[in-house]
């Protein structure tokens, strides 16, 4: 699949807005495909909150479940093929020197939430764009859930439904951004380019 366009429309909106949120972004089968390979997968894990990897579980703020991708089915790899192309075009028009993407899939289960946080801490430089891919078919306005994104004074400036196939795209270290309780499971990808070694 071409993406040049997609990599396009979300360069420009980085550089005017700092963030992009795009519905259909991507092919529905591929998306149907992640959410089977998230449904399946074995390995969900009760999220930590800590900077530094060192499980700190902080169950106040945060109770989804994630499971860190690998690079084993077809459709995680195509997945990654498209957030590759990305990477090279940010870095090609924005100088950003992204050296890799790591990413999860995450599960909200009945009642579970994130707090508002930011997914970068300004003086580690690590985490530089994030992106949050929905998989969730059916979603409607009563099943909870939203991403809310806020601006630096505190406002909500979008609430994102996490329908499959929505893409959101955002600076990390700008966008303080929440996910309010779904009422049913909740399947994304939550991913991050980072500028350190692995
Ligand atoms: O799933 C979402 O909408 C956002 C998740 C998130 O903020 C995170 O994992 O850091
Ligand atoms: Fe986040």
């Amino acid at each position: 699949m071409n993406y040049e366009t997609l990599y396009e429309k979300i360069t420009s909106s980085l550089i005017t807005d700092g963030y992009i949120v795009i519905e259909d972004a991507l092919s529905k089968y591929l998306i149907s495909e992640l959410l089977t390979t998230a449904k399946q997968s074995q390995n969900f894990q009760q999220a930590g909150i800590s900077a530094s990897n060192q499980k700190h579980i902080d169950e106040n703020r945060r109770r989804d479940q994630i499971a860190w991708l690998d690079e084993d089915g077809s459709c995680v790899s195509e997945y990654l093929s498209f957030i590759n192309g990305l990477r090279e075009y940010l870095n090609r028009s924005l100088y950003l020197g992204l050296s890799y993407y790591e990413a999860h899939f995450a599960r909200y289960k009945e009642g579970n939430f994130y707090e508002k946080h930011l997914d970068a801490f300004k003086n580690f430089k690590n985490r530089v764009v994030t992106t949050v891919l929905y998989l969730n078919e059916d979603w409607s306005e009563e099943d909870g859930g939203e991403l809310l994104i806020y601006d630096k004074a505190d406002n909500v400036i979008e609430t994102v439904i996490p329908h499959a196939n929505t893409l959101v795209v955002f600076m990390s270290e700008e966008f303080p951004h929440a996910v309010e309780p779904a009422k049913k499971d909740r399947y994304s990808i939550a991913g991050w380019f980072r500028v350190d070694k692995r």
